[in-house]
């Protein structure tokens, strides 16, 4: 099986929309990047992180910034997790949606936030995305010419059940466009992403902001790839910077052929179910 080449961006997230999509256009041009099989972007790559702004920069399935995204993917022929954006349906409803282009630009995945951030930290970190957005209700697996993965956002990780029905699905790679903060990142975000990578011998993949303390909102950053035994195969500090870790699915199936977990899962005894 060929290593998936994949780019996590840790980008600087300006109020300018444009400037956003300018600089992934920029970045993905690279000669660094030049052979890549995947791109990540960071969870509302092209929005403040900010309650304020979610309304005023949604956009519709199919708008501006999902055009641009589309562009880049067939431009580069690679798969592109379009980090996260706001969404509005119809309806007016607003999400907190990724969307996954293949090499074609074609979109072949969607993600809406299915669990909406709204902490309240005493002296730390509040947050309450339920102001403006709405959660989703799909559980996400998309396919690839090297098997599936998984696509959540952020504070979804945090809920053990999505990430196994991904991988009752087939996937064997979640990716996880995110921006944990500066209360709960530095204790929680290498351990969930290790945490999750071992409880279901995926590799896993956090795509962050680049920390701004002008930002209403302080992203921990850290992006980060561990493999399916849990190491940590490359975390980066808070500053905007751009790193290719190479993915090899085998890896999944010898740890789980060496230790079969999933294999010893008692399913006679309790099952997860999807409503
Ligand atoms: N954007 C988010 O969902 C943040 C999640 C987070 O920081 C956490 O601790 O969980």
């Amino acid at each position: 099986m060929p290593k998936i080449k994949t780019a996590i961006l840790q980008t600087h997230v300006y109020k300018d929309k444009i400037r956003n999509i300018t600089q992934t256009a920029e970045h993905l041009a690279a000669p660094e990047l030049a052979s890549i099989d995947l791109a990540v972007l960071p969870e509302m790559f092209c929005c403040p992180y900010e309650n304020k702004c979610f309304p005023e920069y949604a956009e519709a399935e199919g708008g501006d910034t999902w055009e641009k995204c589309s562009r880049l993917a067939a431009e580069h022929k690679i798969y592109l997790v379009a980090g996260s954006m706001p969404e509005r349906d119809e309806e007016g409803h607003i999400y907190n949606t990724s969307y996954v282009f293949d090499r074609t630009g074609k979109q072949i995945g969607k993600h809406r936030k299915m669990h909406l951030f709204d902490i309240n930290v005493k002296g730390g970190q509040y947050f309450k995305e339920s102001d403006t957005l709405t959660p989703g209700n799909q559980v996400t697996v998309f396919d690839t010419e090297f098997g599936k993965m998984g696509l959540c956002i952020c504070y979804d990780l945090r809920f053990p059940e999505l990430a196994r029905l991904m991988v009752d699905k087939g996937a064997q790679v979640i990716i996880v466009p995110a921006a944990f903060n500066m209360t709960t990142g530095p204790l929680h975000w290498e351990l969930m992403f290790r945490q999750r990578a071992v409880d279901n011998q995926v590799y896993t993949i956090g795509a962050a902001p680049a920390r701004d303390m002008n930002a209403g909102y302080h992203s921990w950053g850290h992006s980060i790839v561990t493999d399916p035994w849990g190491k940590v195969l490359m975390e980066m500090d808070e500053k905007p910077d751009i790193k290719v870790v190479k993915l090899d699915l085998d890896e999944v199936s010898r740890v789980r052929e060496e230790l079969p977990l999933l294999k010893h899962r008692r399913k006679d005894l309790y099952t997860l179910s999807q409503i």
